[in-house]
């Protein structure tokens, strides 16, 4: 029996409930998963069980600085033998910056085999100049660059305008994908309000903006927040901040193999 007969043998009998699904290598229907450092067997677990499902694994804000010796580089080697992409959190790179480190810091990177760089302004101020400079840096190093938008600190507000200006500009200048800010409550933080619900009015005005919704990776660590997402834009949104524990349920949530969204997949069928 081949590796994936299981699938192919469900698959004949089964189809997804709700919509397409894109497979791997793939461009849309990301999966970025927040990693505050997990071992490296419990990483090979997740793996074996989510390779399919999982696109990025990102080493939460400077977690990477704090591995024992020889077990970051042992992680990075096994995560990318997987065809997953591996990558410091946004944080990580920001204290750089305040270092005045930012090549040091890419180089390190590229030493240790990370094949994602996270350009994020979350906790510090960052001019455009800048944050265009690091962009092209990472990408002319042959790293995949995401950006992030949203602000991490209480009380700063910033308008879903300049959110989804920024997120363009981002594009323009080279990121394969901007997420959103979500954190890893999902709590009054990006587009979310108090409660973790997307404000409608600035979602709606911040897509007014992105004519490719493929090119946004929701921060979404909360069940309702990926249930809210995937009505919204269909089973192949691009979502992040999924713990490692969720990735499965997520996985089934996109295609209708949970009640949350297979009634999604009735009403349809029945044309209710
Ligand atoms: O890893 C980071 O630096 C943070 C962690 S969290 O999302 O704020 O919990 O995320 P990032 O999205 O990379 O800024």
């Amino acid at each position: 029996m081949s590796e994936d007969a299981h699938i192919n043998i469900w698959r004949e009998v089964i189809a997804y409930p709700l919509g397409e699904r894109a497979a791997k290598p793939r461009n849309k229907g990301l999966t970025m998963v927040i990693d505050k450092g997990m071992g490296i067997g419990e990483t090979r677990d997740l793996l074996q069980i989510n390779n399919q499902h999982i696109d990025f694994i990102k080493l939460g804000f400077g977690t990477s600085m704090l591995y024992a010796a020889g077990t970051l580089e042992e992680k990075i080697q096994l995560v990318r033998s997987y065809g997953v992409d591996i990558y410091p959190g946004g944080t990580f790179l920001e204290v750089a910056i305040t270092q005045n480190k930012i090549r040091e810091f890419l180089d390190v990177c590229q030493f240790l085999g990370f094949t994602t760089i996270e350009v994020s302004d979350g906790t510090i101020p960052l001019s455009r100049e800048v944050r265009e400079k690091v962009i092209s840096s990472a990408a002319e190093m042959g790293f995949r660059v995401l950006t992030e938008v949203g602000k991490k600190i209480d009380g700063s507000e910033v308008t879903a305008q300049t959110l989804a200006q920024m997120a363009l500009r981002d594009i323009k200048n080279g990121a394969y994908k901007v997420i959103v800010e979500g954190r890893e409550s999902g709590l009054n933080v990006g587009l979310y309000d108090t409660k973790g619900k997307m404000i409608d009015d600035d979602l709606q005005v911040f897509m007014n903006y992105i004519d490719d919704p493929s090119k946004i990776i929701w921060e979404a660590p909360l069940k309702a927040q990926q249930q809210d997402l995937i009505t919204l834009f269909g089973s192949d949104v691009n979502l992040g901040n999924i713990p490692a524990q969720e990735v499965l349920a997520v996985e089934a949530l996109r295609v209708g193999l949970r009640a949350d969204t297979f009634k999604l997949a009735i009403a349809n069928l029945l044309e209710i």
